[in-house]
C-alpha cells in the first residue's frame, strides 16, 4: 500500500502548499480532509503516515482545533515544521459587483486575517464560516448562501470567479506555520536548527505557578519562541501552556529543562523535536553548551566516587 499524507483540503489550500514542502510526500498519495480533527485521526487510524496542519498564524496566533487536537489526542508527533505566505483575495460568482455583497464566505482563520479590510470596504456583511479557504470559494457554486468568498489568489486560475478586490490581508507579510504530525516515533537527530514543542499544565492555582514553569527554561539558558495558554476545558480559570523552545531534546541544556518541567507539572505532553521552518541555528550563550553540563556531571560523579577535587 502506497503510504498517504492527509491535509485539509481541497486542493488549492495553503495546507496543500505546505505539504508540496515536504521532499518525502512528493509522489505519494494525498488525502483531502475537512478538518484538523479528521487528519489527526487518519494518523492515529494508521490511515495516512502524516498529516500537515496549520498551527499558528502570524495575524490570527494560534489555530486554537489544532492546539485543543494535539492536546488531547494521545500517540502524536510533530516531525517538521513548514511556513507557507498567506495571500488572499475576495472572489464572486462572474457578475457580482462589490456593493452587492452581503454575505461572504471565509475560514475562521482568513476571515480574522482580513477583519480590518472587511470592515473597511463591507461594513455590513454577514460571515458564513467554511471548513477551508478553497471550500468557501466552491461553496458559491453550490448555493447561494453567500455572495463572495475569501480564498486564495490562485483559486482563478482553476474555478470560474472573479476577483473582487486583491491582498485584503490585513498585513501583507502575513504567514501560516504547519506543522507535519505522525505517530509517535523516534526524535529525528539534532540539525542544531531545531524546536521542542511540549504541553504543560500547572500543578495547581497559586501565586508564581506560571514563573516557576518558565524558570525550568530561563535556567538553563533555553529560549522560548511560543508560549500559548488554552483552557483545559474542565473549569473556568484552568489552563494548559503550549510552549515552543529553541533547540533538541538531545540538546543537554533543554533535556534539562524537561526533567525539570517533568518533576514540577503534573501533566506534561512531549510534542517532537524537528528542525525549524527558517532553519535558523540555535543561540545560546556558552555557559549552556553541552559540555558545561557534561562536566558538572563528571565533577558529581568523581565526588561520589570519592576523586579527590581538581
Ligand atoms: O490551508 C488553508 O488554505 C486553510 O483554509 C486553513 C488555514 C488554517 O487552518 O489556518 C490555513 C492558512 C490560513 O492562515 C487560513 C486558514
Amino acid at each position: 500500500m502506497s503510504e498517504t499524507y492527509s491535509y485539509l483540503g481541497p486542493s488549492g489550500t495553503f495546507t496543500e502548499a505546505a505539504l508540496a514542502q515536504v521532499p518525502e510526500a512528493e509522489g505519494k498519495d494525498w488525502r483531502s480532509v475537512n478538518n484538523v480533527g479528521e487528519a489527526l485521526d487518519d494518523v492515529v487510524s494508521g490511515r495516512s503516515v502524516a498529516a500537515m496542519i496549520a498551527i499558528e498564524n502570524s495575524i490570527e496566533g494560534g489555530v486554537t482545533a489544532t492546539l485543543d487536537a494535539l492536546a488531547n489526542i494521545p500517540g502524536l508527533r510533530i516531525i517538521g515544521e513548514y511556513l507557507v505566505r498567506v495571500q488572499f483575495v475576495l472572489v464572486a460568482r462572474p457578475g457580482t459587483t462589490l456593493d452587492e455583497v452581503r454575505v461572504v464566505n471565509a475560514h475562521p482563520v482568513a476571515y480574522a486575517q482580513t477583519r480590518k479590510w472587511l470592515d473597511a470596504n463591507v461594513p455590513t456583511h454577514g460571515h458564513i464560516p467554511s471548513t477551508s479557504n478553497v471550500a468557501a470559494a466552491l461553496a458559491l457554486f453550490e448555493n447561494d448562501l453567500a455572495d463572495a468568498a475569501i480564498a486564495p489568489p490562485q483559486i482563478v486560475q482553476h474555478h470560474a470567479l472573479e476577483v473582487l478586490a486583491e491582498n485584503i490581508a490585513d498585513n501583507a507579510n502575513a504567514v501560516t506555520r504547519f506543522v507535519l504530525v505522525s505517530k509517535s516515533a523516534a526524535v529525528p537527530a539534532p540539525t542544531g536548527a531545531d524546536k521542542t514543542s511540549i504541553i504543560a499544565e500547572l500543578p495547581e492555582d497559586r501565586a508564581g505557578a506560571l514563573l516557576e514553569l518558565l524558570e525550568q527554561f530561563s535556567t538553563r539558558g533555553v529560549n522560548l519562541s511560543l508560549l500559548q495558554s488554552r483552557p483545559i476545558g474542565d473549569a473556568l480559570g484552568r489552563y494548559r501552556f503550549v510552549i515552543d523552545a529553541d533547540g533538541h531534546i538531545t540538546d543537554e541544556r533543554v533535556a534539562d529543562a524537561l526533567l525539570g518541567v517533568r518533576r514540577f507539572s503534573p501533566h506534561i505532553l512531549f510534542l517532537g523535536s524537528y528542525p525549524r521552518a527558517d532553519k535558523a541555528p540555535v543561540q545560546y550563550t556558552a555557559r549552556y553548551d553541552d559540555g558545561v553540563f557534561l562536566e558538572a556531571r563528571q565533577w558529581l560523579a568523581a565526588l561520589i566516587a570519592g576523586e579527590p577535587e581538581a
